[in-house]
């Protein structure tokens, strides 16, 4: 049975890096796959997915008008695909997870997601919640807080580095705009708690 897998984690984690590799682990065994980024997530200046550490690949992208169920078949039919892989998939709505978990059950096409759990103040995205809902296989990608815990959050931070509270929750960034903190240093920073 094919399944729906979502490794989840905070930024700087190896989200991106982790699809790369599985996608190269499926090419040189001859496979063909498909990628998927958001559109709105513009950030990689040679390929539509680029990894921190400098790996790279092109990938179609969606929108929230993207029928996934209808574009993966209409490539599966023309050449048989052993899996897909999408990043930023917080930014996919429920009804494109619940097409994934359609490719997976109807298909027979493992989908895997990647993408953040919560958004700067610590609210899930809605593609998120849907996929910790739905998914089959939920798998937490790890990176570290300066105290060395894992780092589960996300704090969203302006030119100085000072904490952003408030904001629309879609703010595309960097390093230069998101810090990966563990929970006690989030709630530090975002609450002043001690
Ligand atoms: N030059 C580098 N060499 C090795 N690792 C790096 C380098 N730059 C960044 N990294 C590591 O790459 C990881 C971030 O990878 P990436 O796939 O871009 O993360 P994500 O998609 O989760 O935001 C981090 O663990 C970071 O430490
Ligand atoms: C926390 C948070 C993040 N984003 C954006 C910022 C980046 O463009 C992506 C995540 O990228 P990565 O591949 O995980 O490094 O999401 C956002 O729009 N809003 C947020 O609250
Ligand atoms: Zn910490």
């Amino acid at each position: 049975m094919a399944k729906l897998y979502f490794y989840y984690a905070s930024m700087n984690a190896g989200k991106s890096t982790t699809l790369l590799q599985a996608d190269f682990n499926y090419r040189e065994r001859g496979m063909a796959t498909m990628l998927w980024t958001a559109a709105l997530d513009g950030r990689g200046e040679h390929h539509a997915i680029e990894s921190r550490i400098g790996l790279g690949a092109d990938a179609r992208r969606f929108d929230t008008a993207t029928d996934l169920w209808e574009a993966v078949c209409a490539c599966h039919a023309a050449t048989p695909l052993s899996c897909v892989l999408i990043d930023e998939a917080q930014f996919l709505t429920p009804s494109q997870v619940w097409q994934c978990a359609r490719l997976a059950d109807f298909a027979g096409i493992p989908v895997l997601c990647f993408g953040l759990r919560t958004d700067f103040r610590g609210d899930l995205f809605s593609g998120s919640g849907a996929l910790l809902g739905v998914a089959d296989k939920l798998v937490e990608l790890k990176a570290v807080c300066h105290c060395g815990r894992k780092a589960t959050m996300n704090l969203r931070v302006d030119g100085s580095g000072e904490p952003i509270h408030d904001g629309a929750q879609t703010l595309i960034g960097g390093n230069e705009r998101y810090v990966p903190l563990c929970r006690r240093h989030f709630c530090e920073a975002m609450h002043g708690w001690t």
